[in-house]
């Protein structure tokens, strides 16, 4: 049976969520679920903006076919060829075969590497500032490469004023029956599941993001109708804020994020003494087991936090296995602009601190404080003095 909810008079939507997905890309845990959106427009012309995953392409099939209510599909717009939004192209254009598939010429590519030539398409490439008309409404199409794939395009209404705008402004977390920003509490219930959408997802593209909010920033936006989450058509500006400062790798929280490994227990002491000093100087900190915690909301905190400390034991030679992966996402997203410190342990060669140190190197902005904490398999008498001018060298960053 269809589940669809109108976002306008003749604006569909025809996406579903999926609660049952364990890992999302095969990275990202998505406890609260995540929707696949998918909009319909029903004007002179009728259009499809992209598909969703495979696993709802039951309900997505029958939203469609409901929405058309026996019309025929005229135009199907590609934005994005991952497959959680494109996989359900092939069955679609199987049973509304006269639709034209309008997409970038990236886009026209990928199809081909995707879905063979065993499915016919009939393909209009648009480019930046093309423009598509349908009857009562106009789009327009604006380049979005690397936002988060090569090839991606928004396209925006020039008669509603509404953007479509891929995987922009998404969100983790099924939509559990509303479907409007302003029907939830989202800064208060979904903030961190943005944040942790956006730094892990396309954190390392901020320039790219940067380019897309300049555009963005040229026409006045009403709607936002991205392809997970939301629609945003209240309060559009503070969520836009939100992703000015994630895109500037500008923190959100003059604090301190402490991310610690531990086998036994003496790491995660000294992590925890050095959180109790720095909450002595009314700094504020949060803290990460990275044994247990998700990378991805380590990930996220580091955008978040304006100060990170790493706390590790010594691994065959190396740094804690958990701790190599926190700190090679971090480097794989290009954070910037943070200040940075750490504290090392080991039991026979103290190595990691410097091998720690090493991967924050290579990245742009960051202050290292040099102070590392060595500890020798537990803190030694006396060592509260060195956590202390620790906390200290911190407190004077802030
Ligand atoms: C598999 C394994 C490999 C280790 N490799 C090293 C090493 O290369 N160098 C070293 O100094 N200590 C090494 N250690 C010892 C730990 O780093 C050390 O005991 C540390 O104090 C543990 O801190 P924790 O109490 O926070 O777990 C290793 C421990 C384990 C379990």
């Amino acid at each position: 049976m269809y589940c669809t909810r109108k976002v306008a008079d003749d604006l569909i939507w025809v996406g579903a969520d999926d609660r049952r997905l364990a890992m999302f890309e095969g990275v990202y845990s998505v406890p609260r679920g995540v929707s696949y959106n998918s909009y319909l427009l029903l004007d002179e012309k009728t259009v499809v903006f992209d598909t969703v995953d495979h696993a709802v392409e039951k309900t997505f099939l029958e939203n469609v076919e409901h929405g058309l209510n026996g019309r025929t599909l005229d135009y199907l717009v590609v934005q994005h060829m991952e497959p959680d939004h494109s996989a359900t192209i092939r069955t679609l254009l199987m049973l509304y075969p006269e639709a034209e598939v309008v997409c970038s010429k990236k886009t026209e590519g990928m199809l081909r590497q995707f879905f063979g030539d065993a499915v016919k398409m009939n393909i209009k490439v648009v480019g930046e500032g093309d423009t598509l008309k349908t009857g009562k409404h106009e789009f327009t199409f604006l380049a979005a490469p690397m936002v988060h794939w090569p090839e991606v395009i928004v396209t925006y209404d020039l008669t509603t004023k509404t953007l479509f705008s891929a995987d922009a402004f998404g969100t983790f977390g099924a939509l559990n029956g509303a479907l409007f920003a302003d029907e939830v509490d989202f800064f208060r219930d979904y903030l961190d599941e943005a944040r942790r959408y956006y730094t892990n997802i396309v954190g390392k593209y901020g320039v790219q993001v940067q380019a897309l909010l300049k555009k963005a920033a040229t026409v006045e936006i009403k709607t936002i109708c991205p392809l997970h989450g939301f629609v945003w058509r209240e309060n559009i500006g503070a969520y836009l804020e939100k992703y000015q400062k994630w895109s500037l790798y500008e923190p959100e929280v003059n604090g301190v994020m402490i991310a610690y490994a531990s086998v036994y227990g003496n790491t995660e002491n000294a992590a925890n003494i050095l959180a109790c000093r720095l909450r002595d100087k009314g700094i504020k900190t949060t803290m990460f087991d990275v044994s247990v915690a998700e990378t991805s909301e380590v990930v996220a905190a580091s955008f978040q936090y304006s100060h990170l400390v790493f706390a590790a034991p010594t691994y065959n030679g190396g740094i804690f296995i958990k701790m190599d992966e926190v700190l090679r996402d971090i480097e794989a997203h290009s954070l910037k602009n943070r200040t940075v410190a750490f504290m090392e342990n080991g039991t026979w060669a103290v190595t990691c601190g410097k091998q720690m140190k090493e991967i924050f190197a290579g990245l742009k902005g960051m202050n290292i404080i040099e102070d590392t904490v060595t500890i020798k398999s537990a803190l030694a008498d006396g060592q509260e003095a060195q956590i202390e001018k620790l906390a200290e060298a911190i407190a004077e960053t802030m």
